[in-house]
């Protein structure tokens, strides 16, 4: 069953807020690192006997004020250091479950950065299970399914990739696939070919960070190259418009992330973002937190944050929720049962 148009556009827009929270999503677009909120960081500092730069909470919170990407990551990277043991990791990700659902997420592929850490001596087998036990948990605990995808660094070396790939394949059951984030311009996907295309034999699904403050041509190499199922943030593709015919008509995801978007000045002013843009020309846009800690929101602070601030109707909300279910890597019967909750969920707002 899907809701009738009709039926969505006799909802009041003075309930879009209300519905926006309610209705169930997926997140397939959120940094496992970047969900250590300031008062997490301290508090792992203190239990791992961590020095940090900042004398306190307030201070910390005081340096996120970023220019662009790159100012973002050296303090993201930073924050990181506190995790050094299995239990941190656990706890991270059982914090994130845990917030996320109240946010009504039924499912999350949640991105980590092991280089981050092993680059620090702490072993792949302590990042990776600390967070797959989380998120094995999080159908009992939270009510909603969990998995994890890899990301390489790309400011690294395709070597560093490789060698990160084979310290992480004798636990390859508890991730689902593999990404590419971190500093984009100056390291395109192309960079990272090899690597991908060995993962794809491996039978890894593919997403890739593109277009988020690189070019255009950086999405058309994650696609072409990298063979990217979904591409990660991905709003410079508005500027060539083949582009964006080509993701329109494969229904290829993008993962967006407006307050992300906002934070490191992609849109400075969120009212020019162009999720709406992205959504009206038929692409399969999704709405993520991104690094919810640093950016000021969880998932639906930033459907509430860019709903307002660009006129996102009830049928866009619709859209964005049904385009997450779509774009996950669930499958069939788990994308058909959240298709009929969020029905359920815009008939009970029509009420
Ligand atoms: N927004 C972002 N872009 C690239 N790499 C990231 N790592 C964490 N957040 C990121
Ligand atoms: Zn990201």
């Amino acid at each position: 069953m899907t809701a009738p148009a009709d039926l969505i556009d006799r909802i009041p827009a003075d309930h879009l807020p209300a519905l926006l929270a309610a209705m169930p999503k997926a997140e397939l677009h959120m940094h496992i690192e970047g969900s250590l909120e300031p008062e997490m960081i301290f508090a792992l500092a203190a239990r791992n006997g961590v020095a940090l730069p900042y004398a306190s909470v307030d201070a910390l919170r005081r340096a996120y004020a970023f220019t662009d990407l790159q100012s973002f990551l050296d303090i993201y990277y930073q924050g990181a250091s506190v995790l050094l043991h299995e239990q941190d990791f656990y706890d991270t990700a059982q914090a994130y479950l845990a917030r996320a659902a109240t946010d009504n997420v039924v499912h999350a592929e949640i991105f980590f950065d092991p280089q981050t850490h092993t680059a620090r001596g702490v072993p792949m087998g302590t990042v990776i299970r600390g967070l797959s036990r989380a998120c094995a948990e999080a159908p009992q605990k939270h009510g909603l399914s969990a998995t994890l995808i890899l990301c390489f660094l790309r400011h690294l070396s395709e070597r560093e990739a490789f060698e990160t790939l084979e310290t992480a394949l004798p636990f390859r059951e508890h991730f689902i696939g593999v990404g590419l984030d971190s500093s984009e311009v100056g390291h395109p996907p192309e960079k990272f070919a090899r690597v991908f295309a060995r993962c794809r034999e491996l039978g890894f699904r593919i997403v890739a960070h593109a277009g988020e403050e690189g070019p255009p041509d950086y999405i058309w190499q994650a696609l072409d190259v990298l063979k990217a199922e979904r591409i990660d943030h991905g709003v410079q593709a508005v500027h060539d418009a083949v582009l964006m015919r080509r993701l329109g008509a494969g229904r290829v995801p993008l993962t967006v992330c407006p307050l992300s978007n906002q934070k490191l000045r992609v849109f400075p002013d969120l009212a020019d973002h162009n999720l709406k843009a992205l959504l009206d020309a038929g692409l399969c846009a999704t709405v993520n937190a991104d690094d919810p800690a640093y950016f000021g929101g969880y998932v639906n602070d930033n459907l509430r944050a860019v709903a307002a601030a660009t006129g996102l109707t009830a049928r866009h909300a619709y859209q964005l929720a049904a385009n997450s279910f779509e774009a996950s890597f669930a499958d069939a019967a788990a994308k058909a049962r959240w298709r009929e909750q969020l029905d359920a969920c815009f008939e009970r707002f029509n009420r």
